[in-house]
């Protein structure tokens, strides 16, 4: 392990190279309380000053440690470096030592969260944490509401964010992907009815066999996840309704 105290010049992965993570036990109590107090004061004013004693912190901390909530501790060199509270579909609490931030455990800690919550997350972060903001956004955390802090302890103003989950997200591409998919298909549409108005035989009964199956072996090199007879049905459908919808598009011309 070659990691010094300093965010310098530190690569991400050597950073989180040795990172151990695994569940807290009683026994971390002290390293857990130490780390948390001076990271908790050294946040000011990325955070508001803290409103509870380093004591009433420990006294909390012993709570998560005996299983109040799912306490996770993240480990460099045998010196506790974060720490990440979960309950239920909350990340309650998200803390990177003073000094080991930007070295990606804190996106460690986050990615064993969504792990472990496939089907999402939320949490609250002050609205002042802009490096906490960036780094949820990065991860695919989205800002859903705002307070002005009038219920939250240390009355400060703050954001909840929300990961939809892995099927939300990939859903969410889905439909990225059919809005480019529908936009091709409807170029494509029209260039074939272009192409029927210049054919001697236009329509179904011009088809033409040869020009479709080199449509689809040109296509068939390029979707491997699909491969080539699936691909000549798609085609086949596409060359078909496209040829609807040109025969639609004369008849209304002649209408
Ligand atoms: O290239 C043609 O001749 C067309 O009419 C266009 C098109 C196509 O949509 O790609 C449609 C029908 C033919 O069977 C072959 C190709």
């Amino acid at each position: 392990m070659t990691s010094t105290d300093g965010d310098a010049g530190m690569e991400r992965s050597d950073g989180v190279a040795d990172l151990v993570v695994r569940l807290g036990v009683p026994d971390d109590l002290d390293a857990v309380a130490a780390m948390f107090s001076e990271t908790r004061l050294a946040a000011v004013p990325m955070m508001p000053p803290p409103v509870h004693t380093p004591d009433e912190d420990r006294a909390f901390l012993s709570d998560q440690l005996h299983g109040d909530r799912e306490a996770w501790v993240a480990e460099l060199d045998g010196e506790v470096v974060g720490l990440l509270l979960l309950e239920d579909d909350w990340v309650h609490s998200l803390y990177v030592a003073a000094g080991r931030t930007g070295q990606g455990i804190g996106t460690v800690l986050l990615d064993l969260a969504k792990g472990v919550r496939p089907d999402g997350l939320q949490l609250w972060v002050f609205e002042s944490n802009t490096d906490a903001r960036r780094l949820y956004e990065r991860e695919g955390f989205v800002a859903v509401e705002r307070t002005d802090g009038a219920g939250n302890e240390e009355k400060a103003p703050d954001v909840r964010m929300v990961w939809r989950g892995d099927l939300a997200e990939l859903r969410g591409r889905i439909d990225e992907v059919d809005d480019r998919l529908a936009d091709l298909l409807n170029e494509r549409a029209a260039l074939t009815a272009e192409v029927q108005r210049r054919k001697t035989v236009p329509g179904h009964a011009g088809r033409d066999a040869e020009r479709e199956a080199e449509i689809v072996a040109r296509m068939a090199a390029r979707t491997p996840n699909l491969g080539p007879e699936r691909v000549a049905a798609i085609m086949h459908t596409v060359i078909a309704v496209s040829l609807d919808a040109a025969g639609d598009a004369v008849d209304a011309d002649r209408r």
